[in-house]
């Protein structure tokens, strides 16, 4: 079965206005990472959202086509059920965080699940070792890098260990250094089977991925292998 199949997509918010995502379609197999690159305002979040459930549930709107993820149409599922599928890290990791520690923040959903204190401690400590982060333990997430709060933000959806990821410009605000560890820790996650949709702006930081979507005014204009499409998306921005 694959992680991720969407049929048709097309998306316009409830605001007046056009639509957003055009009759868009892909799949994805269960530990491949895939990249979606597009210009600002293409509908990268927007199409992130769909994944996650966020719209329709959330957001409303007007959504034709199908999202299934692990077989679940996401139509059919409430966000919360939606979440143990795929961990949604957002653009802005402030929308997410809330608590007043890094190991709350990773702990509440596991405990929101009423999972026994033992499971939810491990769950923690397997996260901020899998992120190198364990020295954040005690700190207060409103007081970290903004790379730090995606690395957080990212150990509160691990936390729930749900098959998919989507990450949404998680490296933008990275250093080479930071993107270079970011490029690891997806590594690794994928030797563990999990299934990785990532955005970003920069094709340089997709180096990782198997594929790269890219979109274009909400159409899917490429789907191929990364080394190609990274290629001419390069020569694109120089032009
Ligand atoms: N809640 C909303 N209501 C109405 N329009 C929205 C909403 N959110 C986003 N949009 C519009 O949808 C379009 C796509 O936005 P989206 O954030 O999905 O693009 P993006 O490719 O992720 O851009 P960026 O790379 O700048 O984050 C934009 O024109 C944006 O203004």
């Amino acid at each position: 079965m694959d992680a991720i199949v969407v049929d048709r997509l097309s998306y316009r918010y409830q605001a007046a206005g056009g639509q957003i995502l055009k009759n868009i379609s892909f799949k994805v197999a269960p530990g491949e990472i895939v990249a979606l690159i597009g210009l600002s305002g293409c509908g990268k979040s927007t199409l992130c959202l769909c994944l996650g459930g966020i719209i329709p549930h959330y957001l409303g709107g007007e959504l034709t086509g199908q999202v299934l993820v692990n077989g679940k149409d996401t139509r059919e599922y409430r966000v919360a059920q939606l979440a143990l599928e795929v961990g949604l890290v957002f653009q802005e990791p402030d929308t997410q965080l809330f608590a007043p520690t890094v190991e709350d923040e990773i702990a509440f959903a596991p405990e929101n699940l009423c999972l026994p204190a033992e499971e939810v401690g491990m769950r923690v400590s397997q996260v901020l070792d899998t992120l190198g982060i364990s020295a954040l333990r005690k700190a207060n997430p409103s007081h970290l890098s903004g790379g730090q709060k995606h690395l957080v933000a990212m150990g509160a959806v691990l936390a729930l260990d749900p098959a998919i990821l989507v990450l949404d410009e998680v490296m933008a605000q990275l250093d080479p250094a930071g993107k270079k560890r970011i490029n690891g820790i997806l590594a690794d996650l994928r030797r563990r089977g999990k299934t990785i949709l990532i955005v970003e702006h920069d094709p340089e930081t997709v180096s990782i991925a198997d594929r790269v979507l890219v979109l274009e005014d909400g159409r899917l204009i490429e789907d191929d292998r990364a080394v190609t499409v990274v290629g001419e998306w390069e020569s694109m921005l120089r032009c």
